[in-house]
């Protein structure tokens, strides 16, 4: 297994995760390993990292990538919304610091056989965790029209949802949709020519809602968030780095809520929600640098945000 990926802001949220270089560091998106092998040759012997991701090759590249670094590594091939339970399971109350690269690897895109890509042919599946039981077949050939203009429309930002989701319907009547190139095909004929012209590929959006779906990754982005910042001692860091707008969204204001004290309607003439603000947070995320963005396109819609546990 080739697991190429080259990781985005690394140097950036390893700045601003490590607070102590013999602490407990959780990296919640393992992915190639990237960011855990440059955390990891920052911290002492003495150090702990955890590592989760929810795909087993992630799990064996990170494996093979962190075999040689100093500190305590465990690694589990786990959903990041289990960290709680991870934890619990480690016997680890408070860690140092939590990181999370959302999102899909390059090696995860790029594997024609994992059913991401719109650009090369594979299946229609689209799991991180190839235990789980729904795919991407699932979701176009058993969707009703209004939930696939729904998640379209919602998860894709997609002008054409509308369309695409009927043409979808249309297809699929005569035989299921089995391959990635199947659906560009449905998707291109959707969009009218004109609008085809310019801009990113006119599976772009579609396929990024599908996946979405499929791995329900805005659905437990709040919550666990949530329970990563609960989970720092004092002064520990939580790092965040989004690719797309919706993600951002929640990520942004995940953190704000988390360093809020009152949440009241602001016409409430005492406090009764008790709500304590628990994170300090920086209002503005940081960016890639323009060098980065010259060698990694991937890094042009990153954004690092940073929480510091009170
Ligand atoms: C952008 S890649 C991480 C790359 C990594 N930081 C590096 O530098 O090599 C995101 C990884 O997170 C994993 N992932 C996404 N959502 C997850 C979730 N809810 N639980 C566990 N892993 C998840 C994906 O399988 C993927 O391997």
């Amino acid at each position: 297994m080739n697991f190429h990926h080259v990781s985005v802001l690394r140097q950036e949220t390893i700045d601003n995760l490590i607070t102590d270089p013999d602490g407990i560091y959780v990296d919640c998106t393992l992915g190639g390993g990237g960011h855990s092998r440059a955390l990891a040759g920052r911290l002492s012997a003495k150090a702990t990292l955890i590592g989760l991701d929810q795909d087993k090759d992630a799990i064996a590249a990170a494996t093979e990538r962190l075999k040689d670094t100093a500190c305590r590594r465990i690694l589990v091939q786990r959903n990041f919304r289990y960290l709680p339970d991870v934890l619990d399971e480690l016997g680890i109350e408070k860690v140092d610091g939590v990181m999370f690269d959302l999102g899909v690897s390059s090696y995860q895109l790029d594997t024609p056989e994992r059913g991401f890509s719109y650009m090369q042919d594979g299946p229609l599946d689209m799991r991180m965790d190839r235990d789980q039981k729904r795919s991407a077949y699932d979701i176009v050939n058993g969707y009703s029209q209004a939930d696939l203009y729904r998640i379209i429309k919602t998860y894709g930002e997609e002008r054409w949802a509308k369309r695409i989701a009927a043409f979808i319907v249309e297809a699929r009547r005569e035989k299921p949709l089995e391959r990635t190139e199947e659906l560009v095909q449905v998707i291109k004929k959707a969009i009218p020519a004109g609008a085809r012209k310019d801009g990113p590929h006119p599976a772009k959006r579609t396929f990024q809602a599908i996946r979405i779906e499929v791995n329900d990754e805005l659905g437990i982005l709040h919550d666990s968030l949530e329970h990563a910042a609960q989970r720092l001692k004092p002064g520990g860091r939580l790092c965040v780095i989004t690719f797309h707008s919706l993600e951002d969204r929640i990520a942004k204001q995940t953190l704000r809520l988390l360093a809020t004290d009152c949440i009241c309607p602001p016409d409430m003439p005492v406090c009764t929600c008790h709500h304590h603000a628990i994170l300090k947070v920086k209002r503005q995320p940081i960016l890639p640098s323009q060098e980065e963005l010259d060698t990694n396109p991937r890094a042009r819609s990153a954004k690092l945000r940073v929480g510091v546990r009170k």
